[in-house]
């Protein structure tokens, strides 16, 4: 099974419960992989939170990756860690966590693409494929053209991120991405069990 294919990231601006309800309905409507992100509370909210998804992955064999901290990850034993380009070294993490953990690294340059094979990371986040008012600070956007010639470069896994939506999945699963991770197309959704059903059906 590709873990990557239908990744969700949660919404830090949910609260705890409806971070919880999210997850399970996404669950149910097929994500493969689950990265909790938070970017505005304490390590303790963060732990917290981690572990009340981690509950919800109980027994699904479904991924928990923790976004930017490491040290949170090892606090709930999570499946893996996903860094910036400004968190822990990649290296250093990947020491911390362990061979098999898993660790991605978001790619914002032509640079940064280049020298990620040369990483201990298991899969890039290509970021961002498209302009996305759920995080308005990132530095490029690749589009289409740009993830076709970035699965060209690596022989990474590339998970496409930012922007992602029903209309353009079509047109980004023809590039042969590996998996499209989202927020808002998933955890705004009304339903988020038929959003994620729906979104891995015209993934085809
Ligand atoms: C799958 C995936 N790809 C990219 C990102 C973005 O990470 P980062 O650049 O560190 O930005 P923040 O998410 O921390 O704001 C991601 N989280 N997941
Ligand atoms: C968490 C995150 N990282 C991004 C990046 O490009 O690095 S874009 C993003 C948010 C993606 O949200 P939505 O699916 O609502 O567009
Ligand atoms: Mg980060």
């Amino acid at each position: 099974m590709n873990a990557y294919r239908l990744y969700l990231v949660t919404d830090d601006q949910q609260d705890l419960a409806t971070l919880t309800e999210v997850v399970s309905k996404a669950v149910a409507g097929g994500v493969t992989m689950v990265q909790v992100r938070e970017k505005h509370g304490d390590v303790r909210a963060f732990i917290e939170r981690a572990l009340a998804v981690k509950k919800v992955l109980q027994g699904t064999g479904i991924p928990l990756i923790i976004n930017d901290r490491v040290d949170v990850s090892l606090a709930v034993d999570a499946d893996g860690v996903h860094l910036g380009q400004s968190d822990m070294p990649a290296k250093i993490a990947r020491q911390l966590i362990g061979p098999d953990k898993i660790l991605g690294l978001s790619i914002e340059t032509q640079e940064q693409l280049a020298a990620a094979d040369a990483l201990p990371i298991d899969y890039i986040g290509l970021s961002a494929i498209f302009a996305t008012p759920t995080k308005t600070n990132t530095k490029h956007h690749w589009g289409i053209d740009g993830l076709k010639s970035a699965l060209k470069v690596t022989s990474l896994p590339i998970v496409a991120i930012g922007g992602i939506h029903e209309g353009n999945i079509p047109e980004l699963c023809s590039t042969g991405v590996h998996g499209l991770a989202l927020v808002s197309a998933i955890c705004s959704a009304d339903d988020p069990k038929a959003a994620a059903a729906h979104l891995l059906e015209l993934m085809g």
